[in-house]
């Protein structure tokens, strides 16, 4: 079983995640965590904050020599703009006289539409909406993927390989069908302003965002993440909260302002009919099984079935628009125009980062699920005896790359 949870506030000193369960012998070290929140930086239409704000990694336990010890991982994500909140956001009482005048402090009660404000405050009984904002900001994604930094070791370590890229903005999409980037993509994605494998469909998004910024708007999208190398078997039909597929959509719909899940052709399978909509079981020249295509994602009956894993989440635009849509200012009752300061114009390539780190997370906790092992050793010990136990009548080329 692996577990995990993340705690902090967006502009409190430190995000902090734990993750339990990981088996010894997982490469992790302080730079590799860095290298990955760093991705999470990345891309065109992002707001002021990601230029001044760094994220500083500190291993707080589990990870001795580079190498995890099989006790839980607990990663410290600092926040190097704490200082200029210390008493906003401290956690023990201040007196009033420091906080009265201090811009930083002053009430949010012009609730944003799209976000968590309104019900943040109505749920916890908060008269503005900075106590909601601060856990509900998708700052906290930082430390999932400082865990999904570790849970993608562990599967590298297993020959599993993530990939993510992003394959719309707005009404800019890459084409149905377009070649998959493979994971020796990966830096030219991290390279690229819209992490877009198509060059020309890049430049579209750029287009996009300048005009969605200038006319004082915010973009949403779609991210793809892909899994190369997984063995058929992970997860399971005997049971809902066993499916595979299941477990992939709600962690990508646990993403702030995520509202769409597709798995391989998704919504554009339910407009096919059958003959054209599933992955003919065919076979090569040794007579191993070989799929027409892989219209399914990898997935079927709620299993991993040895071909790419290909998951989508859709985001919907930046809740914070400049041009302000219409609120209550709950303070005095009377129609606003919502709180702005500063917000991303489009965060679709982060996301893309971040749904990478939730894959990642669920693919290791179905790997630990199948394969069970103290140490890395054992869990590809066990996965090698499983992939050479399946016989000849039902062996198929997508038997993951092995390790
Ligand atoms: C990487 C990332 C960055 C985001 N940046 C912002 C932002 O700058 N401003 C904003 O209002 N919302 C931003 N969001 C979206 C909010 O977190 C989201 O709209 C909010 O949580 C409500 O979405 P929900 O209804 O899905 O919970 C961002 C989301 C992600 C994943
Ligand atoms: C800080 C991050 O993202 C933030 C997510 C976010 C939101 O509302 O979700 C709002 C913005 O913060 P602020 O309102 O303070 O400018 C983003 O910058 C980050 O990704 O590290």
């Amino acid at each position: 079983m692996l577990r995990w949870l993340t705690a902090g506030e967006s502009h409190g000193p430190a995000l902090v995640g734990i993750i339990e369960g990981v088996p010894a012998g997982v490469e992790v070290s302080t730079p590799s965590i860095q290298e990955a929140l760093a991705r999470r930086r990345l891309g065109y239409g992002r707001g002021a904050r990601m230029k001044f704000e760094q994220d500083e990694v500190r291993i707080l336990g589990g990870v001795r020599h580079g190498l995890t010890q099989g006790g839980p991982v607990a990663i410290e994500v600092g926040n190097t703009e704490w200082p200029k909140w210390e008493q906003i956001m401290a956690s023990d009482p201040v007196p009033a006289e420091i906080l009265e005048g201090q811009a930083r402090n002053a009430p949010l009660t012009r609730p944003r539409p799209g976000h968590a404000d309104f019900t943040g405050m109505q749920k916890y009984g908060f008269s503005e909406a900075r106590p909601v904002l601060e856990r509900a900001s998708a700052r906290e994604t930082a430390a999932r993927v400082a865990l999904g930094a570790v849970a993608s070791a562990f599967l590298k370590q297993l020959g599993v390989e993530l990939v993510s890229h992003t394959v719309g903005i707005a009404g800019v999409a890459s084409p149905e069908g377009a070649a998959l980037p493979l994971p020796s993509d990966v830096a030219a994605l991290d390279e690229n302003p819209m992490r877009c494998f198509d060059p020309a469909v890049t430049d579209a998004m750029v287009a996009e965002v300048d005009a969605a910024h200038k006319e004082g708007e915010t973009l949403g999208g779609v991210v793809e993440v892909l899994a190369y190398g997984l063995p058929p078997g992970l997860g399971s039909y005997v049971h809902w909260d066993r499916r595979l597929d299941a477990r992939l959509a709600g962690a990508l719909m646990g993403i702030q302002a995520i509202k769409g899940v597709e798995v391989g052709d998704g919504f554009l399978t339910a407009s096919r009919r059958g003959s054209a909509a599933h992955d003919e079981i065919l076979q090569d020249g040794s007579g191993r099984v070989i799929r027409s295509g892989n219209r399914a994602g990898g997935i079927e009956g709620g299993m991993s079935i040895g071909e790419v894993l290909r998951v989508r989440a859709a985001m919907k635009p930046i809740a914070t628009v400049p041009r302000a849509l219409k609120t209550v200012d709950v303070s005095t009752g009377e129609p606003a125009r919502a709180h702005h300061q500063r917000s991303d114009v489009c965060a679709v390539p982060a996301a893309g980062v971040v749904a990478e780190a939730m894959v990642a997370l669920v693919l290791a906790e179905a790997m630990t699920e199948k394969f069970g092992g103290d140490s890395v050793a054992e869990t590809a010990r066990n996965l090698r005896t499983y992939l050479e136990s399946i016989p000849d009548s039902l062996s198929s080329t997508g038997t993951g790359t092995g390790v």
